[in-house]
């Protein structure tokens, strides 16, 4: 099977009829081909964009919506044919894909479908000088969207929704380790009604197909999610251009567990943050601090719930955790669990490849608790983003705050406390976009959603999403008053 760019409308061959093997992550084996696409192909999505964008930047506020809503009810409609294809070509347990990717993609259609109904500009009037001031916010033009492998259509939709609801036009690439359902999407938009050329969906290498989107000099805004170093990258090559940037990138989230939190909960939710999406979602608690007195319980208990989770087939209805994205993923994960070793870590669950029956060449890692004694080692300071957590005990709130603002990352923080006063003094003190008092991953799509630090630059979400789509002009009239002698 092929898969094929989609410019303009149609599904197209690369101009350079080269392609890329993609793998299933369950069984390690290519299962299709990919659009290996170049400068000239993004030149072509260009160009389609540019043409498309004079008359859907002048659609009506009302037509987008019903556009984007209809998007968002055929991927609710398609649901299991694509939490297959994301389940099939991630590795992510299918339960996941149908219960948390597919939904959320329709919900980011539905919510900024409804979202740019409500969008508006101000107007200031300058009392007492006969002035009036108003703000005109129009869409960029033709925009890039550039997504990572670990929630594919999830964060391919985070962006692209919004950018063509505030009127830009859009080419748009997925991760090349992870296209399929975004080729899906092609027919869906079809469907639809979105006019030619309003999105275009590139497939191909970062080096080669998303540079060219990032270095096209009529792109004027870069909207990017995946790791730290590709978000440097891109930065050094759109700065100069004076594109308008929104990096998501990496984390190293703590996870501050005080003694007065409510266990059970804290208990079930500490294991998901740590090993949801096999790890591989930059929000994970990757570092679980535990106050003194309960440490040695908790490491007890979390160990014991731990071993109970399943690594396996991610078609089976009872896997907890399927398999990493690919090889080369998992080689880098279990490079930190050696370095862990090395830098006197302690291996409390975990650290070994798991061999499912059927499917020995598939990327199963056991999900792994290393203690850690020294908050400056690597594995506790650098982005795994895997199914690998490590842990460790505080004596004092402020302790806990120093290490847990002692990374590069800054994207979110959990707490697990039930005195208030902790609460707002510890969540003034974080450094991270996002704090989660007592929950994790709880999402209201219009909260503004990033990273501070190495973990990116500017926010998504609601109306955050559609300010950075759109440039503001400030219009300033002098008008002729009433004559008040
Ligand atoms: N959301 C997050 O925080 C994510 C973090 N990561 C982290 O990044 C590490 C590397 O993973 P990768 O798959 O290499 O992620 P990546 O950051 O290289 O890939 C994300 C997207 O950027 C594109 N890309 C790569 N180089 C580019 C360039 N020069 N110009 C434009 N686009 C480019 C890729 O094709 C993909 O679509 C992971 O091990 C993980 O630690 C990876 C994915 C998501
Ligand atoms: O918007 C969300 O709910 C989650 C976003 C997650 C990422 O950006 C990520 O894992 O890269």
């Amino acid at each position: 099977m092929k898969i094929l760019n989609y410019i303009n409308g149609e599904y197209v061959e690369p101009v350079s009829k080269k392609w890329l093997d993609n793998y299933n992550p369950s069984n390690g084996e290519v299962y299709s081909q990919i659009a290996n696409s170049n400068s000239e192909d993004i030149e072509t999505a260009y160009q389609a964009a540019a043409a498309a964008f004079p008359k859907w930047s002048n659609t009506t506020i009302d037509e987008r919506s019903i556009i984007l809503l209809k998007i968002a009810d055929l991927i609710a409609e398609n649901l299991d044919k694509l939490a297959e294809a994301e389940a099939k070509d991630n590795g992510k347990p299918l339960s996941l894909a149908s219960a948390v990717d597919i939904p959320r993609a329709s919900a980011n259609f539905r919510f900024f479908g409804n979202a740019i109904t409500q969008f508006a500009s101000e107007a200031h009037e300058s009392v007492g000088l006969n002035t009036i001031n108003y703000t005109l916010r129009q869409p960029l033009g033709v925009v890039g969207c550039i997504s990572p492998w670990n929630l594919p259509l999830y964060l391919f939709t985070w962006k692209i929704a919004p950018a063509i609801a505030a009127g830009n036009t859009v080419v748009a690439k997925p991760s090349e380790i992870t296209p399929m359902t975004a080729f899906l999407l092609g027919e869906i938009c079809t469907e639809a009604g979105l006019p030619k050329g309003v999105l275009n969906i590139v497939h191909g290498s970062g080096p080669s197909a998303g540079q060219a989107i990032v270095e096209h000099p009529n792109i004027n805004a870069i909207s990017f999610t995946g790791g730290t170093k590709t978000g440097e990258h891109i930065a050094r090559t759109a700065g100069p251009m004076f594109k308008k940037l929104s990096l998501e990138l990496g984390g190293k989230n703590p996870n501050l567990i005080f003694a007065d939190c409510n266990y059970d909960k804290m208990l079930k939710e500490t294991v998901r943050s740590s090993f949801a999406n096999q790890g591989q979602i930059c929000l994970c608690g990757s570092r679980i601090y535990v106050e003194k007195p309960i440490y040695d319980k908790i490491k007890k208990d979390f160990v014991e719930k731990v071993k109970q989770l399943k690594v396996g087939n991610p078609f089976d209805e009872d896997t907890n955790l399927g398999a990493l994205v690919s090889k080369e993923h998992l080689e880098k994960v279990e490079s930190y669990i050696q370095l862990a070793e090395k830098e006197g870590g302690k291996i409390l669950f975990g650290g070994n490849r798991v061999r499912i029956k059927g499917l020995e060449n598939g990327y199963y890692l056991e999900p792994t608790v290393i203690e850690v004694f020294d908050n400056e080692c690597r594995v506790n300071q650098e982005e795994i983003f895997g199914p690998v957590v490590t842990i460790m005990p505080f004596k004092t709130e402020e302790e806990a705050l120093q290490m847990a603002n002692s990374v590069k990352y800054g994207l979110s923080a959990t707490l697990w406390t039930t005195d208030l006063n902790r609460t707002m003094r510890i969540s003034k003190g974080i450094e991270s976009g996002i704090v989660w008092v007592n929950t994790w991953l709880n999402r209201d799509l219009r909260t503004p959603f990033g990273g501070m630090k190495a973990s990116g630059l500017g926010r998504e979400g609601g109306f955050e999403a559609l300010k950075f789509f759109t440039e503001q002009k400030n219009v300033c009239i002098r008008y002729e008053g009433f004559d008040t002698n």
